[in-house]
């Protein structure tokens, strides 16, 4: 591609004002040759629509300019060589576009200045399918040539192409009750690909190590023009029809559409009519949302005068018939310099490739990055950095790569190499084997904050609710919060400056929060998340030591001291002390308030139940599942998960299930919630 080129693509996000008039004219002959010969665009549909606007600017201010080999004046492009030529019976034209329901206005006060009869007339509403046109010719009822659009004029031959496609009645049942068929018929329809279908055609090349396509519509128009017939019936193309070129003995488009239905032609069942203009402005709104359910995909809803007689005297201007306009959806793909990628480590360690894109527009919303999935579609793909690379964002999918532009290459691009450490703790990085993902496995490393704060406000350790996942990560992306103290740093303002944050939700958060500086010495060392304490043993540690710091400076041999901790155990709560990360959270919970000390209640209350082991089951009624441990625990019992021989009593809820009748078989003592009480607060 020549330079001129890469700089009309380049300058697409800059301010692209007032190109030369010619080079605009070379520019889109050039992106239509990409797009209808090659099949293999390299600028966004968007982008070449904003190409044509601006011609189409120039040549109003200067109709005088305006030469018959304008693409203005024409559509698509000239039929490839390697097909035979059809000349189509009636042009086979093209549609102007509306971006805005204010455009769809103007241009229905324009059509109903030329006739009033505009104001009469109902309308249809059918998707546009991102497809191709093809022509249809049938005589006495059996198919006999198809043709795909070309220029307007002439289109290509394809008919033998189109023959696999089982969607198109190769014969129409004539006699088929009071329908009458006219003698020639030429149907207009557009072949395309079901989004599903494409997905499976692109896992089926790719387990078989072959090259992935693009998107469904380039698919289907690459498929359509092949040579070899017997692989374009491999590929799943199938059309819908929506119009009767010559010979259409309906003259409404919506009793077109029945007839097409009439005579076996597939037509869209998502086409509407609408009696007026409010109406069908009205119904347009409801496209975009309707637009997610479409097993296809469409780039717009076409409106057309319902009234053909009407549509057919209006006439047209250029290759756009007056009768009927496209409302074009917002762009879902579009180009941009991919400027670096970048590397996320996620939850359980798993690094991930970001594009660092070119800000860019796409329906709407700035979109700076995009995924880029793993490391390997990046080598699939052949992505680098300084790539011109195409963007998609449909609905609420992350934006992602779809693939570079190759075309638009100047030799300054750079292959990607992965990273040989964590971009966060700059530890090696480790493959599991048999897994495409990459891991940082170090255990402090930054990223895995996020796990570490999931499980300190879980309900068995700190409890504070409303602080879920989502909202965890939230704070640890916009860096809020680094390690658990953090969470009692949070400003009321810096919440509300994230999304979807509003007074409410942040003050319940807070609320909560702030809550949690209650909660018990046994819960904070839960909440702390050492290998291997878990619940019971946090309890123990909550009963014996005064508060966080003398936990710490407790050695191996005072803590294995405990009845039931092993030198593991032991280990483990040393070894967390004496990491200075930790050490610095333990002093910022202090400094936060988050101190909760061995309580009175727990240095008191009467060792009741020492040396006894506990398992409970069933739903409680007086006590939460913590609640309950903690209370076993403060009369000096022991809980456990299972029963077994060792265990002296098991007390029971409602609902209480396998555990019961293993109790039972082994002998062990049933409580009820209340005899648990009365053998706890028993006077000694
Ligand atoms: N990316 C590029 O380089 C590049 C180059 C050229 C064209 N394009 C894109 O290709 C498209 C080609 O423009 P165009 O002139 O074919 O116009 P168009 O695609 O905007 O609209 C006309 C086409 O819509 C299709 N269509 C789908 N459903 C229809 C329905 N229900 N009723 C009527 N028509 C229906 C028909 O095939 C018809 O030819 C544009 O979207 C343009 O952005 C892109
Ligand atoms: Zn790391």
């Amino acid at each position: 591609m020549n330079k001129a080129k890469i700089a009309i693509i380049q300058s697409m996000d800059e301010n692209y004002t007032f190109p030369d008039y010619e080079q605009l004219k070379k520019d889109i002959h050039y992106h239509n040759y990409r797009y209808h010969v090659m099949d293999d665009p390299v600028i966004s549909d968007y982008e070449f629509d904003q190409l044509l606007l601006s011609l189409r600017a120039i040549e109003a201010l200067h109709p005088d300019w305006i030469t018959p080999d304008s693409p203005t004046q024409r559509s698509g492009a000239p039929p490839a060589e390697r097909f035979e030529k059809v000349r189509h019976p009636a042009p086979i034209l093209s549609l102007a576009n509306a971006f805005s329901e204010d455009d769809i206005r103007t241009w229905y006060e324009r059509i109903a200045k030329i006739d009033e009869r505009v104001r009469q007339s109902s309308f249809v509403l059918e998707p546009k399918i991102d497809g191709l046109t093809v022509v249809l010719h049938y005589h006495n009822g059996v198919f006999v040539q198809g043709a795909t659009r070309g220029d307007g004029e002439v289109g290509e031959d394809i008919t033998a192409n189109l023959r696999t496609i089982l969607s198109i009645p190769l014969k129409i049942p004539v006699e088929a009750g009071d329908v009458e068929v006219p003698e020639v018929l030429v149907v207009r329809a557009e072949a395309f690909i079901m989004l599903k279908d494409f997905e499976r055609l692109n896992q089926e090349l790719a387990e078989k190590g072959e090259k992935i396509y693009q998107n469904p519509r380039n698919t289907a128009a690459g498929s359509l023009r092949q040579l070899d017939s017997a692989l374009v019936a491999q590929r799943p193309l199938t059309i819908l029809s929506y119009a009767i070129v010559i010979n259409n003995p309906r003259d409404s488009q919506w009793e077109t559409l029945e007839y097409l239905k009439r005579l076996g032609f597939p037509v869209s069942d998502y086409s509407q009519r609408c009696e007026n203009l409010e109406e069908m402005i009205a119904c347009t709104r409801g496209w975009l949302e309707k637009r997610e359910k479409i097993p296809f995909d469409i780039d717009g809803v076409v409106i057309k005068l319902d009234d053909l007689r009407l549509a057919d005297e209006l006439g047209f201007v250029g290759k756009d018939p007056r009768g009927s306009i496209a409302l074009k959806f917002p762009a879902q793909e579009v180009t941009t310099k991919l400027n670096d990628i970048g590397v996320n480590v996620g939850r359980t360690g798993v690094l991930t490739p970001y594009a660092i894109l070119e800000p860019v527009e796409i329906g709407g919303v700035t979109v700076k990055q995009a995924t880029l999935h793993n490391f390997d579609y990046i080598e699939e793909k052949d992505i680098r950095v300084g790539d011109r690379v195409l963007v998609k964002r449909a609905g609420e999918v992350i934006p992602y790569i779809i693939g570079p532009i190759t075309d638009a290459r100047n030799g300054d691009e750079k292959p990607y190499e992965m990273p040989k450490e964590c971009p966060v703790c700059h530890q090696p990085v480790e493959n599991i084997e048999g897994e495409v993902a990459w891991y940082c496995i170090n255990s402090s490393c930054p990223a895995q904050i996020i796990r570490n704060i999931e499980h300190y406000v879980s309900r068995g350790a700190m409890d504070i609710v409303g602080l879920g996942i989502k909202i965890v990560e939230q704070l640890v992306d916009a860096g809020l919060v680094n390690d658990v103290a953090d969470l009692y740093m949070l400003k009321r303002d810096a919440l509300l400056a994230l999304e979807g944050f509003k007074d409410k939700k942040a003050d319940n958060l807070l609320e909560a929060i702030e809550a949690s500086k209650t909660q018990t010495l046994g819960r904070l060392i839960t909440a702390l998340g050492i290998r291997g304490i878990g619940e019971i043993a946090a309890e123990d540690l909550g009963r014996r030591f005064d508060d966080l710091d003398a936990l710490a400076q407790a050695g191996t041999s005072d803590l294995e001291a405990i009845e039931g901790f092993g030198p593991n155990m032991a280990k483990a709560i040393t070894d967390w002390f004496s990491i200075q990360k930790n050490q610095e959270t333990v002093r910022k919970l202090k400094a936060a308030g988050v101190w909760p000390v061995r309580s009175e209640a727990e240095q008191t209350a009467p060792q009741t139940l020492a040396g006894k082991k506990f398992v409970v089951t069933g739903s409680l009624v007086d006590f939460t599942r913590e609640d309950i441990k903690v209370y076993i625990s403060q009369h000096g019992g022991k809980v456990s998960d299972s029963v077994s021989k060792q265990t002296d009593y098991l007390v029971v809820g409602e609902n209480a299930g396998s555990k019961l009748d293993k109790a039972r078989d082994l002998g062990v003592t049933i409580l009820t919630e209340a005899q648990l009480k009365s053998l706890a607060e028993r006077e000694e």
